[in-house]
């Protein structure tokens, strides 16, 4: 009798013993989930809460044409070969390569999933032209399961494992010409074909969006088939993103893709704000983007995959579709990125990877050691352990401790974004478990980052709405032909990034083509083009600006367009010598001409590969200085007063020709001109070759050079690229192939002053350099007094005021899509 009390005594100490040891382990894993939530959730704003992917199609079994114009240069960028001499790179957070497989594109789209479940919205669409695989990654086949499939499982087992609860369930939206149908709705009996009836979307007492009577059906493992019901869709053979001409599509087809255009440049406008961190996000400029609010939220995390084909003949949409995804990803980055920034967050996201890959493995850890308790318990009390009563271990009480999550209040653990959450007549029908209930199960809710608006509710991006749609997968074409991207003998102009800006282009160039000359290079400085006409094969001999797809270029208003057009002709000097105090002197009198702002690509240190070596501390002789000066000759600055860093490229024999084969750009006019590199190294370096000038400032050249519009290309800075006048880094760093020496050429533009003999003199006064900054287009407007003059000066501002009354945006040019794809 004694010893089976002693039995009992001993093992009622040891139930106390592993309850209590259970405790102490549940709030050590609560409290270690919190920091891992935590370092995922910052680790993913530090990688950018709108990234941008693309993925290359291979090309298939039965297809043939030509290919090899649309390249993955590495795992960042895209490169599109127009021509042999006509090449341009695209960044982006990630490249995947036609032979990337189906397991790594998901790799790179896990830590979403696990961010979703910790309570944050997510949302990952598939955009492109059609046929490029949209589908197949997003669905994939049977044998390579793509991202949803790959999805609903990992949801299932991480929300096993995960001490949460959590309801999974499945909706299925389409967009179509506007109107929103449950694609789970009921159906026709005998035809079995879906009743469309229009759901409304309303915002919810909390500010999220709520769709009325859309169905859901709840989830209960990842092989459940989700769609029991079979839904039949009819493909549109011109859907997708092939631009409306290309395609000629009409009557209710052109309505079709006037639509889905419509969608996508106002979820283009949606993504643009959000990245711009604008005040006002127009999600309400179409369906699309008010079902998507949540999802897209400032503090979603939104993963674009855009898809492009390999084929030649598609390089449009290709362009079209990588200067969408462009625009996306690089507005803020370009903007508020430095180097030592860029630097700094990769650092730091390395090390976030490794805390939560720790904390990962030590919540883990607790896991199995809970499990075994409760084993124990099972096996002490032959009761399923899980159900007894564990208190809470006071000495892991969060309290003070937890760590702070931005935004972040206790949600109901139905994990799913808002827009998607059935209603409560919808519950009804598929679940017996209502999320009240649920609720009130959770021991630990994910969190909500914003009362307003976006939830982490967990699981299911509407991707499969969004990529069935018909709308969200398709591409956005604007309204009209981007047939002037390719260089051909229709269309002998610059690239330009979308058709939009194909058409404010033309203007530009075609009035750019009727510019006197273009300076051109000689050992004896400047000559002019006898034809008065660029030639693009002469730009090789210059200094290279290169178009980097950071949005660099300034909104061209219409007023910037017809100041070009009609306004600041261009002369060209005569002559141009460099002297020994290293400023170029000109002599001949010269007008300059206006533009909208500067691009540099980017020559990223780190994007180099290995034939690639940055010597910065190599100093240019004077004979080389002298050269550069020359062939700066073929760069277009205008009054400019800036300074930075000049890369040479030195080829393999040596030969510091700069590199011609990079893109083009464009030069414009910006309003922020005065910028100084403050970078030590750069000053540094200035200094060496001021010493050589005999300057006191700290830059070695003053320059002032000439060219034609568009179509120059300077590599410039610190081993990235800094936009020359906004002071801003360019995020898009341009590998350049045969190039085996970069040297950095620190240079000081200042705006020059024309003479009234027509002189020009660097002008080394703050002052007068702001004097005539200012308005260079008044300046050269005093210098004539006469009839025309006036008449010409009268023009313009009736011109102007036309254009402010009318307000950009009723020319059409005001809309933001348009805009943004005109960077
Ligand atoms: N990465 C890939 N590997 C192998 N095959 C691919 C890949 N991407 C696409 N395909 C194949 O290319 C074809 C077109 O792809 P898919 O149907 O996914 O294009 P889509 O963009 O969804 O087209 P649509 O817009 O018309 O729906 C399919 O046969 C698909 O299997």
């Amino acid at each position: 009798m004694m010893e089976s009390d002693d039995k009992d005594v001993e093992n009622d100490e040891s139930l106390s013993r592993i309850k209590a040891e259970i405790a102490t382990l549940n709030a050590k894993l609560n409290h270690f989930d919190l920091q891992r939530r935590q370092a995922l959730n910052d680790l993913l704003d530090l990688k950018g809460n709108i990234r941008v992917f693309c993925r290359i199609r291979p090309i298939l079994n039965n297809e043939y044409g030509h290919f090899g114009s649309v390249v993955s240069s590495d795992s960042t960028h895209v490169l599109l070969k127009f021509t042999e001499s006509r090449r341009k790179y695209y960044a982006l957070d990630r490249v995947f390569t036609p032979a990337t497989s189906q397991d790594e594109v998901f790799s790179e789209i896990e830590p979403l999933i696990q961010s979703s479940l910790d309570g944050y919205n997510a949302c990952i669409f598939a955009y492109g032209q059609t046929g490029t695989g949209k589908t197949f990654t997003m669905e994939g086949t049977s044998e390579w399961p793509g991202i949803v499939p790959r999805t609903l499982e990992e949801l299932f087992k991480k929300s096993q494992t995960s001490h949460n609860k959590f309801l999974l369930e499945f909706s299925m939206l389409e967009i179509y010409m506007g109107i929103l149908s449950d694609l789970l709705g009921p159906r026709n009996r005998k035809t079995t074909v879906r009743k469309i009836q229009s759901l409304s979307i309303r915002t919810g007492p909390d500010g999220g969006i709520e769709i009325d009577n859309l169905r859901a059906i709840r989830v209960v493992s990842a092989d459940q088939p989700l769609l029991p019901m079979q839904i039949r869709s009819q493909a549109d053979p011109t859907g997708g993103s092939e631009r409306l001409l290309k395609t000629q599509a009409s009557g209710r087809r052109l309505e079709e893709g006037k639509a889905i255009n419509l969608s996508l440049s106002s979820l283009g406008d949606v993504i643009s704000a959000l990245q711009s961190k604008k005040p006002h996000i127009p999600y309400r400029n179409s369906k699309l983007t008010q079902v998507l609010k949540d999802s897209l939220g400032a503090d979603s995390k939104t993963l674009m995959v855009v898809h492009v084909s390999p084929k030649d003949e598609d390089l449009c949409e290709t362009v079209c579709t990588l200067g969408f995804a462009t625009r996306a990803r690089s507005i803020h980055l370009a903007q508020e990125e430095s180097m030592e920034l860029r630097l700094k967050k990769e650092y730091a996201i390395a090390e976030l990877l490794k805390i939560v890959k720790k904390l990962e493995d030590e919540c883990q850890e607790i896991r199995s050691d809970i499990e075994n308790l409760y084993e124990n318990l099972k096996y002490l009390t032959n009761v399923d352990s899980k159900s007894f009563d564990i208190p809470e271990d006071p000495q892991y009480d969060a309290g003070d401790k937890k760590p702070h999550v931005k935004n972040v209040k206790a949600t109901p653990v139905l994990n799913q974004p808002r827009f998607m959450s059935s209603t409560a007549c919808s519950r009804q029908k598929t679940s017996s478990l209502s999320p009240s209930a649920i609720r009130k199960k959770v021991q630990d809710p994910p969190v909500k980052r914003k009362s307003s608006s976006v939830y982490a509710d967990s699981l299911s991006s509407p991707v499969k709405g969004i990529s069935q749609s018909g709308y969200g997968s398709e591409c956005s074409m604007s309204k009209t032909s981007c047939s002037n991207w390719i260089y051909n003998e229709e269309c002998q102009s610059e690239f330009s990034e979308d058709s939009s800006e194909c058409d404010v282009k033309m203007v530009v160039f075609a009035e750019q083509k009727k510019l006197p000359s273009t300076p051109y290079l000689s050992d004896k400085g400047f000559n002019r083009f006898k034809d008065g006409r660029t030639k693009k094969t002469e730009r090789k001999k210059g200094l290279n600006f290169n178009n980097c797809p950071c949005p660099r270029k300034k909104e061209q208003t219409a007023a910037q367009i017809q100041r070009t057009k009609k306004g600041v002709t261009n002369a060209v000097p005569e002559r141009m010598n460099v002297n020994k105090k290293g400023h170029i002197e000109m002599s001949a009198p010269i007008k300059l001409h206006t533009f909208d702002s500067f691009n540099f690509n980017a020559v990223d240190e780190n994007d180099l590969n290995n034939d690639f070596a940055l010597n910065r501390v190599d100093p240019l002789s004077e004979q080389e200085i002298n050269q550069i000066s020359i062939e700066m000759g073929s760069l277009l600055v205008d009054e400019t007063q800036s300074s930075g860093n000049i890369f040479l490229i030195e080829d393999s024999s040596g030969d510091r020709t700069p590199q011609s084969d990079l893109g083009n750009t464009e030069l414009h006019q910006s309003k922020q001109y005065e910028q100084t590199f403050h970078d030590s190294k750069h000053e540094s370096e200035s200094h060496k070759l001021d010493d050589k000038s005999n300057e006191a400032e700290d830059s070695i050249f003053k320059f002032t050079v000439l060219e034609e519009a568009g179509g120059a290309e300077i590599l410039t800075s610190n081993g990235e690229v800094t936009d020359y006048f906004n002071g801003n880094l360019c995020s898009s760093p341009c590998p350049m192939q045969d190039v085996k020496k970069i040297c950095l050429l620190p240079v000081k533009c200042q705006r020059d002053v024309v003479t009234p003999k027509g002189n020009m003199i660097l002008d080394q006064k703050h002052e007068a350099r702001e004097d005539s900054s200012t308005d260079l287009t008044n300046f050269q407007m005093d210098e004539h007094t006469g009839i025309c003059n006036y008449f010409r000066k009268t023009v313009w501002m009736l011109c102007a005021s036309v254009l402010l009354g009318l307000g950009i945006d009723n020319l059409g040019f005001g809309h933001e899509f348009f805009n943004g794809l005109m960077l």
